[in-house]
């Protein structure tokens, strides 16, 4: 199967399949940056973001330093002249005229003095502002979706050091610009006025001599100036370059002396301070001929303007003035006429900035059309998705077809559906067959290989209840015909007052799992009603850009109650699988559906990696949700890790507009919830109720009985489907399995995408710091609130650095307690930890009624889980039920 490599042809980055990533030319060998369209282009395209609106910042300190630059021409026109003023009244030795002029002067040098330095302030008032501006702009692109990891891990952007994109070339392009905005800003009304002046002094000579020779000289400077561009975007990226290395050494510091590998480092980063000197000369080598160009017709100008004075004088013009008032005239016009050739000389003293605008400014324009390029990518493949639901979900759960549910105006809100095309060939018939973890230990690796038409099923139970005459949904989950409306109706938007009905409804619901002929159909995962998590139908999955699979066709229910376990060799895909579960991997095939908005409250993953962040400790475990206030009033920022990431919440609307992200952030404060205990307890109750609790004691299989079918209730239940069945439905049925399947797990996913929408995931209360400590003390985490200063006092650490890896892991587990999320997923989480401590944080999570699909390597997970996914590193799979250990 090949990857499609165009941008037409694919779908997004993690939140499509079928998708490979948008296709870019390699930005530092591309030679069309240069003094071209395309930088008029660019730059065209930042102004908006330079001038965001009317009455922006930047506008006002435009509009400002464009009336300082008139008020400074004004006063250094006079000041200009006050040798001549001098000639006349020394010359003709007037006293009073003297006094008179040195006054004047005095005042007026007091006055551009002030003038230049206001000018020198609001043109770094500008500076500031543009970056600000500018930066905030590419954060928002850059934080938006998944873009901060698509650009890192999309080889054929080969866009280097966005960082440094976004903080020395945004920083270089504002600085010189703002330098830059007032020769230009002035420009034009000094050579027009000085061309008038030079006119009534020397004639249309004058003006003209310097015009032609500012042409000329423009020439020769636009051909020396275009080849360095490159030089100056090399040298950037150089630079970039040295300065990621001294990061890298700085992060990964201890390892490198555990090594005592420095002599190896100091030779890269020596060759990386290498290439940045060479990239250097070569930008210097070039800017010596544009420098002596410049300086050449700098000098050349002034003379040029005593030659222009000249031609009147030695035709005559004059020969009726006394001597002191042709020396006043001299000096007039010679300082009209340097006015003006000074005039063009300074914008062409400008041809070194400007390559460094161009540089800078390509540069960062290359960044922008990156991430607009993946977010655009982002947002079709969401549209899509969201398409491609509202056309699934038509004419099910009651709905009217021309009413779509809420999802297609908030996808942050209900969720998103991923499809992929169907890899052809006949449709997989779907036997339902659950292995038992002795048959599994006995299979060889190649027996993992599964076959095409033998696909194993999490929920299979679920999948055994399938027939083509069920109302699979009503079937499923034992709902009424009234619950099933009950449901549409919630999914419509408007319907808010419907999810205290949901809850009774999961009350009603529990009731009939619970009670009467019910418990012989009842799924696999009592204790909720919703419990879908994520659906995976055939899913096929390689590294982003190969077409080696790492799991193929993969058929998975993920459900609530029900923790999975993920093992295999290393590198055979595990974390993969996360990832693409998490949306940053695109699927290559089949179906992934999975809510995907609703946080750390709902999906929590602790990778591999840990992250820490700076700041406090309470910080660290909230995250990552962020505190924006006071610890004494903290409020809470919850993001849509998923979507869009928006840093400043009242903006969320202004850039939903403008950049299209449909996701918002939401700000809410915990004591305002804590207040409305009307709509708090029946959740968590609900909750606490209903979520089975995982008891790590000798009761523990007596428990997972109640919530894991057995085998011999799926021969049972396979019988009676069998009984039910008769020969032109079983035709049917093959023919109609794939599409069953998929309705299914969409009506369920659907209904529980509803359902926790109604069940108010962002009201739960947080838990209390009393709780807090509690949990930092069984983890044995308790001395770290005293090393620190307490929950809310930031120590200054880089925490990764100063926390052992074990202190680190239990640190976030505790963002598990915390956040007490239906689903975590825990990526070698305890990997460093004692098997006791191990065995305490899986309590607490079963405690906190937390589903966990752990991915790990050590048999002492086994025990915590209801079953094994086990891959084998080449497509295949095997699931086993961990019921009976
Ligand atoms: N960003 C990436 N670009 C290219 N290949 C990648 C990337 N990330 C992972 N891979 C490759 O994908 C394969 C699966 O990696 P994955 O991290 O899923 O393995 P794993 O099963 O979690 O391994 P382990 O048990 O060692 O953690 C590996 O061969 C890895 O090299």
């Amino acid at each position: 199967m090949e990857v499609p490599s165009n941008t037409e042809s694919c779908s997004s980055l993690g939140s499509s399949n079928q998708s490979s990533l948008p296709n870019q030319k390699p930005s530092s060998a591309d030679k069309s940056v240069g003094i071209n369209v395309l930088l008029l282009k660019r730059l065209r395209r930042l102004s908006p973001l330079l001038f965001p609106g009317i009455c922006s910042l930047p506008v006002i300190l435009f509009t400002l330093l464009l009336l300082v630059c008139i008020l400074e021409q004004y006063i250094v026109y006079h000041v200009g002249l006050i040798s001549s003023r001098y000639y006349l009244v020394l010359g003709k030795k007037d006293w009073q005229g003297f006094v008179y002029t040195t006054l004047y002067s005095l005042l007026l040098v007091t006055t551009i003095a002030g003038v230049l330095s206001g000018k020198s302030y609001i043109s770094s008032m500008l500076y500031i502002s543009w970056r600000r501006v500018l930066t905030h702009a590419l954060h928002r692109l850059y934080f938006a979706g998944i873009n901060y990891y698509a650009i890192t891990i999309t080889p054929h952007l080969n866009l280097d050091n966005p960082d440094m994109r976004m903080t020395q070339d945004v920083d270089l392009l504002c600085r010189t610009l703002g330098m830059m905005v007032a020769t230009l800003l002035i420009s034009p009304f000094k050579i027009s006025y000085y061309t008038y002046q030079a006119y009534t002094s020397t004639g249309w000579l004058g003006p003209t001599m310097i015009l032609i020779f500012f042409l000329l000289s423009s020439v020769v400077n636009r051909f020396v100036m275009d080849p360095i561009v490159p030089r100056v975007v090399q040298a950037e990226k150089c630079e970039g370059d040295l300065r990621f290395k001294h990061m890298q050494i700085r992060a990964g510091s201890e390892s490198v002396a555990f090594h005592v590998s420095g002599e190896v480092e100091a030779i890269k980063t020596n060759s990386a301070l290498d290439d940045l000197v060479r990239a250097k000369q070569a930008l210097f080598n070039r800017q010596l001929w544009l420098n002596l160009c410049q300086n050449l017709f700098d000098y050349l100008g002034s003379i040029l303007s005593y030659l222009a004075i000249a031609v009147p004088i030695f035709t005559g013009v004059y020969d009726d003035v006394d001597s002191s008032t042709l020396s006043s005239i001299i000096s007039k016009n010679a300082f009209v006429c340097i006015m003006l050739s000074s005039s063009l000389s300074s914008l062409l003293d400008l041809c070194g900035s400007i390559v460094q605008v161009a540089g800078a400014t390509h540069r960062v324009s290359q960044l922008l059309e990156a991430l607009e390029q993946l977010r655009s990518h982002w947002n079709s493949a969401n549209d899509k998705a969201s398409a491609s639901y509202t056309d699934l979900t038509k004419g099910y759960l009651g709905l009217p077809a021309a009413s779509p549910p809420a999802y297609s105006a908030s996808p942050a809100v209900l969720g998103t559906l991923y499809t992929a095309s169907s890899s052809g060939g006949p449709p997989p018939s779907y036997s339902a067959v659950c292995t038992s973890s002795s048959e599994a230990d006995d299979r060889s690796s190649k027996d993992l290989m599964v076959e095409q038409d033998a696909s194993l099923l999490i929920t299979s139970q679920v999948d055994t209840e399938l027939t083509p005459t069920t109302d699979l949904l009503s079937h499923h989950q034992k709902l009424s015909d009234d619950q099933v409306a009950l449901i549409a109706a919630c999914v419509n938007p408007g319907a808010q007052e419907a999810a205290s009905a949901i809850r009774n409804t999961e009350e009603a619901t529990q009731a009939d799992i619970n009670g009467g002929e019910s418990n012989e159909v009842a799924p696999a995962f009592t204790g909720t009603s919703w419990p879908l998590g994520f659906v995976l139908q055939n899913v096929t999955l390689s590294v982003p850009g190969t077409t080696t699979a790492l799991v193929r066709d993969l058929n998975l229910d993920i459900v609530r109650g029900h923790n999975l376990l993920i093992m295999g060799p290393s590198s055979c895909g595990k974390t993969s699988l996360l990832r693409a579960l998490r949306g940053l991997w695109p699927i290559q095939e089949g179906v992934l559906a999975y809510q995907s908005s609703y946080g750390p409250k709902a999906v929590i993953f602790l990778p591999q990696k840990p992250f820490l962040t700076n700041g406090t400790l309470r910080e660290q475990i909230v995250y990552p949700e962020q505190l924006c206030d006071e610890a004494d009033n903290p409020r809470i920022v919850v993001s849509d890790a998923a979507s869009s990431v928006m840093p400043e919440p009242t903006e969320a609307t202004a850039m939903n507009d403008s950049c299209g992200d449909a996701s918002p952030t939401v700000c809410y404060d915990p004591t305002e919830n804590a207040g409305n205990q009307n709509t708090e307890s029946p959740t968590k109750k609900t909750r606490e109720g209903t979520v089975p609790r995982l008891k790590l004691t000798p009761d523990r299989d007596q428990e997972m009985g109640t919530t894991q079918p057995n085998q011999s209730s799926l021969t049972k239940m396979n019988e009676t489907n069998n009984a039910n069945q008769d020969p032109e439905n079983d035709n049917h049925q093959s023919a109609d399995a794939q599409t069953q399947l998929s309705e299914v797990a969409r009506r369920r996913l659907d209904a529980n995408v509803v359902a926790s929408n109604a069940g108010g995931l962002a009201s739960r209360q947080s838990p209390t710091d009393r709780q807090l400590l509690r949990w930092l003390k069984q983890i044995k985490l308790a001395s770290l609130v005293r090393r620190c200063g307490g929950l809310d006092s930031d120590p200054g650490w880089i925490w990764s650095d100063v926390l052992s890896p074990g202190e680190v892991q239990r640190l976030c587990f505790m963002r598990v307690l915390y956040h007490q999320p239906h689903f975590a997923i825990l990526d070698e989480a305890t990997s460093a930890l004692s098997e006791d401590v191990e065995s305490i944080l899986y309590s607490l999570a079963a405690d906190a009624g937390v589903t966990v699909i752990s991915v790990g390597h050590r048999a002492s997970l086994r025990p915590y889980h209801h079953a094994l996914l086990t891959l084998d590193g080449k497509g295949g799979w095997i699931f086993e039920s961990l019921q009976a250990t």
